[in-house]
């Protein structure tokens, strides 16, 4: 018995998900719940910074055309204070980092080029001796120089960092228009799935992996993850929990399992039976059975309102297809409707540490962790470089010369092995085809983790030389 479903190349899927998925619209944010959102319209800045002429050093004020000598001190003007104090030429104020300098000065000279003097008499003016010439301007950070009033400081469409929430705390930025990121739910399926929990297993029984880590993924896309539990396989109950879903009005439905060939796999009837089934198989390992739906659906104002759309992912059971199959398919969608505007996964290219053997029957996600290093001791590749070195007879030309970014196996690929994607940071894009490729290879790697955090090699990797 053959499937009903056309197989599709991934690249195809993809952009069949992304072609059904919209951004969703805009809500207000406290500055507090801006990190990781997308702005949804410009910030500008209400005003400059900074917004007066201040001191980048603690010491005095002076008219730099005056020069060295000695000086008496007429005031002190210092951040948070405003002294409208002139400085006239043959004087003097003291100063500190950050606050407005005086009117008449044009300079600044630090303390370091300066040496306080006896007071002129009891109770006389407290003076100073300049020790260096300043140049007009000098350590002044003029009004604007960092931020100038009505600047765009971030465009609609960048995602708000740590960077970002300084930024938009600067201008003053505390109500943000954000796009509204997904309410996500996550169902696990099938008669043998029980709960984390359960201990000792009864027989036949798995823990859920799938719905816990689905899940994490959802909430760390930036997602409102709603857990629905886990669904008995009987059309009967899969529908309730569908039913369950639509009234809690969520965006994207992710289930795990029920997606394959056998007479208990009933997702794919129940989403043809609800909404439109876009693709039920993908040329893809793992991942095969991956199943992509929608459901139009109406608002509850009446037939006239107009409608609303849940995507539905249906993922296979297998913990390491639905671990590639979320990232693969369903981040991007996510990403996008959050309002990303280029929501697919980044990638970068590595070289193998150790050979791999490629599979003939479907192009393969091999999970792997990508670390900038020289070949790792003790691979393949390190011991090919090493002949390579013995036979070159120049020296590197600077200690971060042969470093790249190396693609270390997680080990056994097999789609139940969730330890495969133990520390992964990458999916490397093998081809399908015969064969294996060497060690030292360069292939492709889609990113699923922030580099920041990948593995440091032993004894680190060096700086640039004189730093
Ligand atoms: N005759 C065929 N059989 C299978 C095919 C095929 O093309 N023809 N495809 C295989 C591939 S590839 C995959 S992947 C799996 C996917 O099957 P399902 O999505 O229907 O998943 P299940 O059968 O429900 O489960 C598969 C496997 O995963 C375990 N599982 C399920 N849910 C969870 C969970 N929440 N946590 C942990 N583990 C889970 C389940 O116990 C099974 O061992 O189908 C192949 N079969
Ligand atoms: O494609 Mo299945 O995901 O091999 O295990």
């Amino acid at each position: 018995m053959g499937s009903a479903y056309k197989m599709i190349p991934i690249p195809e899927a993809q952009a069949i998900v992304l072609a059904n998925t919209r951004p969703l619209g805009a809500v207000t944010v406290g500055l507090a719940g801006a990190l990781g959102r997308v702005l949804a319209k410009e910030v500008l800045a209400p005003d400059s910074l900074p917004p007066f002429p201040a001191s980048i050093k603690d010491g005095y004020a002076v008219v730099s055309s005056d020069g060295v000598g000695e000086y008496p001190v007429v005031g002190e003007s210092r951040a948070g204070h405003l002294d409208d104090l002139p400085v006239q030429p043959g004087t003097v104020a003291y100063i500190t980092t950050g606050a407005p300098v005086p009117p008449g000065a044009d300079a600044v000279i630090q303390v370091e080029d300066t040496e306080p003097l006896p007071a002129a008499g009891e109770g006389g003016q407290r003076r100073v001796r300049i020790n260096k010439a300043a140049r007009a301007g000098q350590d002044i950070r003029p009004v604007g120089s960092d931020i100038m009033q009505g600047d765009v400081v971030l465009r609609a469409g960048e995602r708000v960092g740590v960077a970002e929430v300084g930024i938009l705390a600067t201008v003053g930025a505390v109500q943000l228009r954000v796009h509204a990121t997904p309410k996500v739910a996550v169902l696990s399926t099938g008669d043998e799935v029980v709960d984390p929990a359960t201990r000792p297993l009864g027989p036949g029984q798995i823990r859920d992996a799938n719905r816990s880590m689905l899940l994490a993924a959802a909430a760390r896309a930036g997602a409102e993850a709603v857990d629905l539990g886990v669904a008995r396989d009987t059309a009967g109950h899969l529908e309730g929990c569908l039913a369950a879903a639509i009234a809690q009005r969520v965006d994207v439905l992710i289930t795990s399992g029920g997606v394959s060939m056998g007479d208990r796999d009933l997702i794919k009837p129940l989403l043809e039976r609800q909404g439109v089934v876009h693709f039920g198989r993908v040329w893809m390992k793992p991942g095969k059975p991956l199943t992509f739906a929608t459901l139009e659906l109406p608002d509850g104002d009446g037939p006239a309102a107009p409608g609303r759309q849940m995507l539905v992912f249906g993922l296979p059971g297998n913990p390491v297809s639905s671990f590639v199959c979320f990232h693969l398919v369903v981040l991007p969608a996510l990403r996008k409707m959050a309002g990303w505007a280029a929501p697919a996964l980044r990638r970068v290219a590595a070289r193998l540490a150790a050979p791999l053997r490629l599979d003939p029957e479907r192009p393969e996600y091999h999970r792997c962790t990508l670390q900038w290093s020289p070949p790792p001791p003790g691979s393949p590749a390190a011991a090919a470089a090493a002949a390579v070195a013995t036979a070159a007879a120049e020296p590197p030309s600077s200690p971060l010369a042969g470093h790249e970014l190396w693609a270390v196996s997680t080990g056994n690929q097999i789609s139940s092995r969730l330890l495969s994607a133990r520390s992964a940071n990458a999916l490397l894009e093998l081809p399908c085809a015969e064969g294996t490729l060497a060690a030292g290879t360069l292939v492709s790697a889609l990113l699923i983790d922030d580099l920041g955090g990948m593995p440091v090699p032993e004894g680190g990797v060096p700086t640039t030389p004189g730093f």
